[in-house]
């Protein structure tokens, strides 16, 4: 059964359904250039309404694993490949990734012309798209969901592990990783709801926060910013991706959209500290305006070497690190994992000083 997808800057791309949908899906379209690692993409809540074309031309070869998931369940709008593997080949598979993806109604498109995508994305932008078995007389309309975070982020607060170290991790959508990064570190965690007060954060007595990864544009979380600002004043903060924006924004700095994001596993990114360049896992449309840093007392420590953009920031005065990159991988090279050692000698030596934060 033929079915397409229509790009709002005009564009039409035919394709074949393995899981059709029963009515045409709207969302932003933008594209994911690792080789492997799509379980994690399509549970990484970060890709919430987005549809996702892998770039990788056969996608499903180890099938759905029950280790893997970045979430409860995928979020992405829709899938869009050139080849897909309908008989998964792993002694951990449970599911064929069509199964999957048919198992929570995600409608998925193959033999598509992913290259020609790819190109009018990387002009024009991502965009958004319609999913649709009509070829003709698609209506355009502006549905952008503002709450994507209120959407995917926990609604209870939880905990996990014990530990020297109680790190809050302020949950945006977050990325099971990050959890388990912390865990296998040995820290006591708690996770809590993204709109949670600094008073109730104040009240778990934390020794650090990580602000998590999350999806769509970090300016609809405005309303959280002062208590963002109030938590990196009073304690050591890991901000991740979303996270990272937000430390930025809540200090006065801006943010803007790249025209067609950052979505692979082999970013290449320089620390500026150690003067090391290695590999990250991205997935992000907005990055932080390095102009707009000036008075914020924040600076850059890390650039993307593809497009010289902010990869991660230190401030002057507070005990911060952002990054914008995911060190927590999955998919994608670990080599950014020690940001999450370096965070936890900042906040032992914290909790060790005399002037210790809050
Ligand atoms: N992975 C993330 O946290 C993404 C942050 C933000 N939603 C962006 O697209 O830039």
């Amino acid at each position: 059964m033929k079915g397409y997808i229509h790009l709002e800057s005009g564009g039409k791309y035919e394709g074949k359904w393995l899981n059709p949908p029963k009515q045409n899906i709207s969302g932003e379209v933008v594209f994911y250039t690792g080789m492997t690692g799509y379980q994690e993409v399509l549970t990484d809540p970060s890709y919430k309404d987005q549809i996702i074309v892998f770039t990788y031309p056969l996608i499903g070869n180890y099938g759905i694993n029950e280790e893997d998931f970045e979430s409860k369940k995928p979020h992405v709008a829709g899938v869009i490949v050139y080849e897909v593997n309908q008989n998964a080949s792993h002694y951990k598979a449970n599911y064929s990734l069509p199964e999957y993806l048919k198992k929570w109604d995600i409608p998925l498109m193959h033999h598509v012309d992913t290259r020609a995508i790819v190109r009018n994305i990387r002009n024009k932008g991502s965009m958004p798209a319609i999913l649709s078995s009509e070829s003709e007389n698609i209506l355009f309309v502006n549905n952008e969901d503002g709450d994507k975070v209120g959407k995917v982020s926990d609604k209870r607060m939880s905990s996990y592990g014990k530990g020297d170290a109680h790190i809050v991790l302020v949950d945006y959508g977050l990325k099971k990783s990050i959890l388990t990064s912390l865990l296998k570190r040995g820290c006591q965690v708690t996770v809590v709801p993204y709109d949670t007060s600094f008073q109730a954060i104040k009240n778990l007595n934390p020794d650090g926060i990580l602000l998590s990864n999350g999806p769509g544009d970090p300016k609809q979380l405005n309303p959280q910013l002062a208590t963002v600002k109030k938590l990196i004043q009073h304690f050591p903060t890991l901000g991740i991706c979303l996270g990272h924006q937000l430390v930025a924004l809540s200090l006065g700095g801006n943010t803007k959209k790249l025209l067609f994001g950052h979505r692979g596993a082999n970013h290449p990114v320089i620390d500026q500290v150690t003067k090391r360049v290695f590999m990250t896992s991205q997935n992000h449309s907005y990055v932080v305006d390095e102009a707009s840093l000036n008075e914020t007392g924040l600076k850059s420590r890390f650039y993307n070497l593809h497009d010289q953009s902010v990869e991660g920031l230190t401030h002057d005065q507070y005990l911060i690190q952002t990054v914008q990159f995911h060190p927590e991988a999955n998919p994608g090279p670990a080599e950014g994992e020690y940001i999450f050692d370096e965070f936890l000698n900042m906040v032992k030596e914290n909790s060790r000083s005399a002037v210790a934060y809050a």
